[in-house]
């Protein structure tokens, strides 16, 4: 996807990209490829591919939740950014919490949120585990985000303690969303969510199948969850 179509695509989804906007887009291509020759951000490095796959695919959410209206967002595992980082670039207003277990990619974080000048805009090297447990952060967001992290019955015991009541959780997932959530149903239940939606979409161009899911928190998090680092992983609520 050339950047002229990326944006005449949001465009047609109702998301105006000023042109300054449209440049920070640019310059965050351009940091992730040249930082990323240093350390492993990316597989994807063609300008076409990184719109379409990293930049587009991330601002999908917004498709289906309203963030003129949602203020604080937490992105669990964000890597290079995904995708906190393309949507505080659409919508400003977001205040946006980032959690991620690598050192490096903190800190290729918050040198690009500085080159595009972003505000309200934080940064944690932390667990999601740990970070769960942290009365600053714990049941504190409207929505907590996470791409491409873990499977859906530990991603929920990872983002649902952040979420607060009647908060919501969005798991951008691909083909196997559905499977995914089947099994997590538990999990959900035990930590304070109920399924509000799935979505199914294919992304334009090479139609490779997306699914995001909403969980909304009807209740609290039980305080022993989520448990210690490793745990989830090694032992999936299921
Ligand atoms: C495959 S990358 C995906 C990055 C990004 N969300 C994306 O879609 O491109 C997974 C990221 O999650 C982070 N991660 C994995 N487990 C985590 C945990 N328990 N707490 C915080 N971050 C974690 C990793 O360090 C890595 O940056």
């Amino acid at each position: 996807m050339n950047p002229t179509v990326f944006q005449q695509s949001l465009q047609e989804k109702g998301i105006e990209l000023t042109t300054k906007q449209l440049d920070q887009f640019h310059t965050y291509y351009e940091l992730l490829v040249e930082w990323n020759k240093k350390m492993n951000l990316t597989s994807i490095t063609d300008r076409e591919e990184v719109f379409l796959k990293h930049f587009y695919d991330s601002i999908t959410v917004s498709f289906y939740t309203d963030f003129t209206k949602e203020t604080s967002l937490c992105d669990v595992g964000a890597g290079a950014g995904f995708p906190s980082i393309p949507l505080k670039i659409c919508f400003p207003n977001l205040r946006v919490t980032i959690v991620d277990s690598l050192q490096k990619r903190i800190g290729f974080l918050e040198h690009l949120a500085e080159q595009l000048q972003l505000e309200q805009v934080q940064f944690f090297h932390d667990r999601a585990e740990t970070f769960g447990k942290n009365r600053d952060f714990r049941e504190s967001f409207d929505v907590v985000t996470a791409r491409a992290v873990a499977r859906m019955s530990v991603l929920s015991e990872l983002c649902l303690p952040l979420v607060k009541k009647e908060g919501r959780f969005i798991a951008m997932k691909g083909s196997q969303g559905k499977e995914e959530l089947e099994k997590a149903k538990k999990a959900i239940s035990i930590l304070g969510g109920k399924v509000e939606d799935i979505h199914t979409f294919t992304l334009p161009k090479e139609e490779s199948e997306r699914s995001i899911i909403v969980i909304r928190k009807t209740k609290n998090t039980p305080k022993s969850y989520p448990r210690k680092a490793g745990t989830p992983n090694r032992n999936p609520i299921e």
